[in-house]
């Protein structure tokens, strides 16, 4: 049986660390950092997500404040809240939930908010840093899966790595963050060819491709360690919605170890968003 890594219990232990330094920072006088996060629309997912978001906050003490604006928001009503909110030195950490309403440009509107506040990582000049290894605030998807992955293998240098999908806000920098740790990685995508083939010569599988159940058990060698990240809603059988991965997780019990959905990567995101938020107020104040 492989190991069910439990994105949960490590995201716990993230969080009683985060928890820790905002204590202190509190203690020591400084002010409580606190997390803004702003949702256009009414998307459901993302309202249980931003719901998830701002319970975390007050689990380890982080202040937190919620900005829901209607769908038929401008992009410049957009752009002026996150420039005050920029310009706001009580507010440490800035997330703006996505996907946008279609006639919002995401991009112009993560390129607003102020690096050092961007604690979802998405700004280029923190895209740039985790590029050329010189810091920044890292996105808290990827960053959540190297944690998990080094929760069964501290040392992942010289392992061949699959990561399928190329997405910026997951593929990309988790393939960034794993090439840093020493890992020979290959990114698949729509266009890839074999991917089946790929995949069976990988140490590490990462699925951010957003299809349930695409990864099959024919796929994964004996040992590879898999990382999921896909959040799929499939009607479940008592009609409510019921969350599955990217991975046939019950045909990859040869792996070595894989993440379950829910209880997997989805945790650590929140965790890392947390602690994100601590390192930016910790800059900010530096
Ligand atoms: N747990 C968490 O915290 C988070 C989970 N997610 C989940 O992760 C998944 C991926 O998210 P995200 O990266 O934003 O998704 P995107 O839709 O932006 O990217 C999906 C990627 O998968 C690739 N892809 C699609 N179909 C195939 C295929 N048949 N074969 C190979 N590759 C394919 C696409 O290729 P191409 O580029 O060629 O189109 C694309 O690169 C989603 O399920 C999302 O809900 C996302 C963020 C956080
Ligand atoms: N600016 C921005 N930053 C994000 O980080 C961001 C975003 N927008 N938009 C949407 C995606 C998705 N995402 C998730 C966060 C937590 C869970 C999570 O906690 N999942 C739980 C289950 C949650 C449930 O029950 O619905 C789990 O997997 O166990 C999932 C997905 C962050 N995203």
């Amino acid at each position: 049986m492989a190991e069910k890594i439990d994105g949960r219990a490590i995201a716990r232990e993230l969080d009683a660390l985060t928890k820790a330094e905002i204590d202190a920072m509190v203690a020591a006088g400084r002010e409580r950092p606190g997390l803004t996060v702003v949702l256009v629309g009414d998307d459901p997912a993302s309202e249980v997500y931003v719901t998830h978001k701002v319970r975390a906050c007050e689990r380890v003490g982080l202040r937190s404040a919620e900005h829901r604006l209607p769908a038929a928001t401008t992009q410049d009503e957009l752009l002026a809240l996150i420039g005050r909110l920029n310009a706001d030195a009580h507010v440490h950490g800035i997330l703006v939930q996505v996907p946008l309403p279609d006639h919002i440009d995401e991009r112009a509107v993560i390129e607003a908010i102020d690096p050092a506040k961007d604690v979802d990582g998405f700004h280029p000049v923190n895209v740039g840093r985790l590029s050329t290894g010189t810091g920044g605030l890292r996105p808290c998807t990827p960053l959540g899966c190297i944690k998990l992955l080094q929760s069964v293998e501290p040392d992942l240098a010289g392992m061949d790595a699959l990561v399928i999908g190329r997405s910026n806000i997951v593929g990309k920098p988790v393939a960034m963050m794993l090439t840093a740790l020493g890992c020979t990685v290959t990114i698949a995508h729509s266009k890839t060819r074999d991917l089946p083939g790929k995949a069976r010569a990988a140490d590490i599988v990462v699925a951010a491709v957003g299809i349930a159940n695409f990864v099959k058990g024919d796929w994964i060698k004996d040992g590879a360690i898999v990382i999921d990240v896909g959040i799929n809603r499939t009607p479940g059988e008592n009609g409510k919605d019921r969350l599955v991965g990217d991975v046939a997780f019950d045909e990859v019990q040869h792996a070595r170890a894989v993440t379950p959905v829910p209880g997997g990567v989805g945790p650590m995101t929140i965790a890392v968003l947390l602690a994100n938020t601590v390192q930016a107020a910790k800059a900010l104040s530096a």
